[in-house]
């Protein structure tokens, strides 16, 4: 029978010589959802990705990649493509000669043509096919690199923050194209630092923090961890809007709040969003319009920051906590 699960990891676990960059990972990826792997600077992602296409083998525990064991040997598994820190492409060779070169090593028979045709066209690039890589922007690279992935038909894809350097519009196209993939029943795992990204993109989202798991489950579902808010009230009367908050209940007043600018009419208030209600609610009883109301992070990234602490503490670099 064949397996619906893309990723399985049981207590996966990566040294670089005393660094443990993943911790006994558990992780499970269905196939047909876009995944994603979020975390600080250092927390293991781009460890585990390399795991995902066999660029590097893990110490401890078991991995099941489609269905089937990672063996402790070097070599991306059947069925999954992706790349990490750029795509690998040939500077000199044009984005549909590079394409063409990948097919052939792949050994794509007589449909090579049209299958690279496609996949150009899949990444909006038909029209500077005949280009050089090299004279490319960072967005069109990533593209490409997309398109040489697509070639191989994945049912596993793995990329290395893909919005990196895509424009508006060019990250609509392709968020567009891996949802597609995923409909399609491919899982695709994605890394990023931009959480909207990942709201718009994933359905599940995985948080790593110092090559552990801290939390794996729907978005949703992270960013109703979120907790507490830090909420920014403009008011017209920001002296009384201070004072009220010091007295509405569950409220606190943010004196150094983080991520926002000072600026003499804001004041932040922290609390829950029934806290928050019953201050509009005073605010106006007082007299004091207010003028403007809303988060000061989106949830997704409040619980980003309360579950790896990168609010308060930056992790060391080199190494994990
Ligand atoms: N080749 C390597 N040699 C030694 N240490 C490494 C190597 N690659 C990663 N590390 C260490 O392993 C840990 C995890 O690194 P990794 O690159 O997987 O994190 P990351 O989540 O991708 O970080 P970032 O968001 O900065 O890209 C870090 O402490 C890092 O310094």
């Amino acid at each position: 029978m064949e397996s619906s699960a893309a990723v399985r990891s049981r207590s996966t676990t990566k040294y670089y010589g005393d660094v443990v960059a993943l911790d006994g990972v558990d992780l499970d990826i269905p196939l047909g959802q876009v995944h994603g792997l979020v975390g600080p600077n250092g927390a293991g992602k781009t460890t585990l990705l390399g795991l995902l296409l066999g660029l590097s083998v893990a110490d401890r525990g078991t991995l099941e990649i489609l269905g089937s064991p990672v063996r402790r040997v070097l070599g991306t598994p059947g069925g999954v493509s992706g790349f990490l820190d750029g795509p690998g492409l040939y500077p000199s060779l044009t984005a549909r000669q590079n394409l063409a070169a990948l097919a052939a090593l792949r050994g794509h028979g007589a449909h090579v043509t049209r299958e690279v045709e496609d996949a150009l066209e899949q990444v909006g690039l038909s029209d500077v096919a005949d280009d050089r890589p090299r004279g490319f922007s960072l967005g069109m690279r990533q593209r490409l690199g997309l398109a040489a992935a697509l070639l191989a038909r994945p049912r596993l894809l793995v990329l290395d923050e893909p919005s990196n350097g895509l424009d508006p519009a060019a990250k609509r196209h392709i968020h567009g194209l891996l949802g597609e993939l995923a409909a399609g029943g491919a899982a695709v795992v994605v890394s990023s630092h931009h959480m909207d990204d990942v709201a718009a993109l994933c359905s599940e989202v995985t948080l790593l923090s110092n090559g552990r798991v801290v939390f794996s489950g729907p978005v949703e579902k992270l960013a109703a961890e979120s907790g507490r808010l830090d909420y920014r009230v403009v008011t017209s009367d920001p002296a009384v809007a201070r004072r009220v908050v010091g007295e509405t209940p569950g409220l606190e007043l943010v004196s150094a709040p983080g991520g926002v600018r000072a600026e003499d009419d804001v004041v932040v208030a922290r609390g829950p969003v029934s806290a928050v209600d019953e201050l509009v609610v005073r605010l106006v009883g007082a007299g004091v319009a207010v003028r403007g109301l809303g988060p000061t992070v989106t949830p997704l990234e409040a619980a980003f920051l309360a579950l790896t602490e990168s609010g308060s503490t930056l992790a060391p670099l080199g190494g994990p906590r």
